[in-house]
């Protein structure tokens, strides 16, 4: 059967170089939506039958719009996980390949892309302001209709060939070893025949709703005698007033093992809630990692 895959476009982002490493395009139909709330809606109505989203980066972090829209917009599970690696390139009209990095105007990208390039472009591009779009192949694409411009992008490669601009420079981010964590959402769960995972995960919400010395010790003590494994915690804002949070807890085991069972029974009883957000196979991208490939 044919599914819908959305992602955060238009063709070029990173994402879509992420979701077409994850799906089958001959199988799948891939459908791109130009924010990432988009990419989650449409998957909570029924849109799009799975959706593909970045949520961390190496260099700048949590994505915090993604973590935003999944925990206070929708209730769609995390099926899938993809760490894919990421080479931000300085993009420009083919009629300003030549021109001093002094005469360009405006710098354009998605904010990720820009924060994790900020030494190098602050260094580079003094004089130039920055404009944020909603993804890298946008802001490609905007280079591309507007050649009078001295403007410049900030993205992947793929979206300079797409929209036929010149490569001034590739891996011009901050740091070596720039990663993406991307997260598929779905309703229904996938079967990943063709890939390999390196581990399963299960990513929960824990609200420490109890205010009592130590609540956050304990919660993490219930993990940690089962030698659960934590792989990612975060705090973020309950948005409900100043100083209120919850916490983001991923753990190495899947949703029904006995442990993570009686951890999420002790945290409860403790008085906290946990939400889980979904128990899912991670993989990592490789040259090589797909089955039969
Ligand atoms: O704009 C893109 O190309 C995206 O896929 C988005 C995104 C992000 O939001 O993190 C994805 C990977 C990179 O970290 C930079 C941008």
């Amino acid at each position: 059967m044919i599914e819908t895959i959305g992602y955060l476009g238009p063709a070029g982002t990173f994402t879509h170089e992420a979701t077409q490493w994850l799906f089958h395009e001959g199988n799948d139909e891939l459908v791109a939506y130009s924010s990432i709330p988009d990419v989650i809606s449409a998957v909570d109505q029924g849109i799009c039958d799975k959706g593909v989203v970045p949520v961390e980066n190496a260099i700048e972090g949590t994505v915090n719009s993604t973590l935003d829209w999944l925990i206070h917009q929708v209730d769609v599970p995390i099926i899938g996980e993809l760490v894919y690696p990421i080479s931000q390139c300085l993009l420009v009209h083919p009629l300003h390949a030549r021109r001093p990095s002094s005469e360009f105007t405006k710098i354009l990208s998605h904010p990720q892309a820009i924060a994790q390039s900020q030494l190098r472009l602050r260094k580079e591009f003094s004089g130039s302001k920055w404009v944020f779009t909603d993804s890298t192949a946008q802001a490609a694409q905007m280079v591309y209709e507007n050649p009078e411009e001295y403007w410049i992008a900030v993205g992947p490669k793929k979206s300079g060939e797409i929209f036929g601009l010149h490569l001034l420079e590739s891996n011009i981010q901050d740091h070596a070893n720039n990663m993406t964590r991307f997260i598929v959402l779905g309703k229904q769960e996938k079967k990943w025949l063709h890939l390999a995972p390196k581990r399963m995960k299960t990513s929960m919400q824990v609200m420490l709703d109890s205010d009592f010395p130590g609540a956050l010790y304990q919660v993490l003590a219930a993990f940690s005698w089962r030698k659960i494994n934590l792989c990612h915690i975060e705090s973020r804002p309950t948005k409900t007033g100043l100083g209120n949070y919850y916490f983001l807890v991923d753990a190495e085991i899947q949703k029904d093992h006995v442990l993570l069972q009686g951890a999420i029974g002790e945290i409860e009883a403790l008085g906290c809630q946990v939400r889980i957000l979904g128990s899912y196979p991670c993989f990592a991208y490789e040259l090589t990692s797909h089955i039969g490939s």
